[in-house]
């Protein structure tokens, strides 16, 4: 069923054939990088070791385990959440409520899982898991969006989203049909996006940093440092809950085969990478060299942070003390844009930050392999095109004022380069 306003709006990604070619390379490179990251020569863009056979894939008793586990985060965020917060308008005016109990979620499941651990759970035997965890995590995605794509047929226009309308199943089945799909007030997307991938990740580098104390004696400075790094920042990413529902992810993006993917799989199997390297692959770091790498990732933080806190404190109230003396540009829809203070520097000061700690992520890693360099190269080529996207968006939204920030504002990302 095709949608009038679906059928005007252009395709992103390649259209139906960069869709197609994404839903298979994306898995592929997530399995690539798993089997390289434990073989000897670990070479990013070397063929893998082997090629798994069913076998190595597939376990009833994983796939349980993970089952599982998305079933323990499904019952967190149904617990009473200390908050509850409004998301943006919709189409049809109304405001839908999410529950703000990200942060309880992560404090939960680390007793839970320190309770387990205590009472004989071998957590040092995930990572033997981690090829057929991925792969149930992969059929699972697959599974979730096709029938998120069934029930997006029985919605109202109104709750489409605006790029996964086109009409082509294959296109829409991977961007996604609608925008916020539910039952009764369970929210698929906001669920997976800050849930069982996040949490995920940091669980899978834990269980690295106690096999690591299992083989060698003790977890090595370079693993204390990806997992102390990696832990901030989802530990940020759920304090700052609500900040999410401002993102284009939320706010734009529908929910199919891409982001039940990213969530559920890419993230936790792939930005686990490092970690997994260190693993295979020990590093000897000195405390010189690792002070400098926590002040590369203490200044990504700072930038990260204050960036998306100013925009996030503006946006809710432009009144805001810390916010009321910035100098904005008005727009044609009511809302203003900032253009000093963080916002001011550059198009995009959050990417910046952002791009700094992954940096920070990979060189606890050394400089000998490319591989753990993997999440950074792919981040880098991430914000360059959601930051075209969000420009796209952003020049639809406020026109002549948004051409006026840009003139004003004339790097994105990076100061006098880009
Ligand atoms: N680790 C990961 O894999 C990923 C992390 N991220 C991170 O997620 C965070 C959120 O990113 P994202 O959702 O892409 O976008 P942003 O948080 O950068 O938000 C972009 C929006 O901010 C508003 N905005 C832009 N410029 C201004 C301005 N000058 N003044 C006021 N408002 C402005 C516009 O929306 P409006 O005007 O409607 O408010 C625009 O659409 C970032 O920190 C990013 O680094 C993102 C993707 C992946
Ligand atoms: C599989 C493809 C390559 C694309 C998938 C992209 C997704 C993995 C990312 C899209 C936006 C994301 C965000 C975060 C994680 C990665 C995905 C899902 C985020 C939750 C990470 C933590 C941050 O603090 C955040 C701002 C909350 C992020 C929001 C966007």
């Amino acid at each position: 069923m095709a949608h009038p306003q679906g059928s005007r709006a252009p395709l992103e990604f390649g259209g139906p054939l960069g869709a197609a070619a994404l839903m298979v390379l994306l898995p592929a490179t997530m399995f690539h990088l798993l089997l390289v990251a434990r073989s000897g020569p670990a070479r990013l863009l070397g063929p893998p070791p082997y090629l798994p056979g069913p076998d190595v894939l597939w376990s009833p008793r994983v796939l349980l385990l993970w089952l599982t586990w998305l079933g323990l985060q499904a019952a967190l965020y149904l617990l009473p959440a200390r908050k509850v917060a409004e998301g943006l308008e919709l189409k049809d005016k109304s405001r839908l409520r999410y529950p703000i109990n990200g942060f309880q979620a992560l404090v939960l499941t680390a007793l839970l899982v320190g309770l387990a651990v205590s009472a004989g759970l071998p957590l040092g035997a995930l990572p033997e898991m981690l090829v057929p965890l991925a792969f149930a995590a992969t059929l699972t995605a697959f599974i979730f969006s096709f029938l998120l794509y069934l029930k997006a047929l029985g919605v109202p226009p109104s709750a489409l989203a605006p790029g996964g309308t086109s009409g082509n199943p294959i296109y829409d089945f991977f961007l996604g049909r609608e925008l916020n799909p539910r039952i009764c007030s369970f929210d698929f997307k906001y669920f997976c996006e800050l849930r069982p991938g996040l949490i995920g990740w940091v669980l899978i580098n834990l269980a690295l940093l106690m096999q690591e104390a299992e083989l060698r004696g003790s977890p090595s400075l370079a693993m204390w440092l990806v997992n102390g790094f990696q832990l901030l920042y989802v530990g940020d990413a759920l304090w700052h809950e609500e900040a999410v529902l401002t993102t284009m992810d939320i706010t734009h993006d529908g929910f199919g085969f891409m982001l039940a993917f990213g969530d559920l799989a890419w993230v936790p199997f792939t930005y686990s990478l490092q970690a997994q390297f260190l693993l295979h692959h020990p590093q000897p770091l000195g405390l010189p060299v690792a002070s400098a790498i926590c002040l590369i990732n203490a200044l990504g933080y700072y930038i990260f942070r204050r960036a998306n806190s100013q925009k996030n404190t503006f946006r809710k109230n432009p009144s805001d003390p810390r916010v009321a003396g910035l100098e904005t540009i008005p727009t044609a829809t009511g809302r203003q844009l900032l253009v000093s203070g963080w916002w001011g520097m550059v198009r995009h000061p959050n990417y910046l930050g952002d791009l700094i700690m992954a940096l920070a992520w990979s060189l606890p890693c050394g400089v000998s392999h490319l591989l753990p360099y993997f999440y950074f190269l792919y981040f880098t080529a991430l914000l360059v095109h959601r930051e075209a996207r969000d420009e796209q968006q952003c020049l639809q939204k406020y026109g002549l004022a948004w051409q006026e920030y840009c003139q004003r504002v004339p790097y994105r990302i990076l100061p006098y380069v880009y």
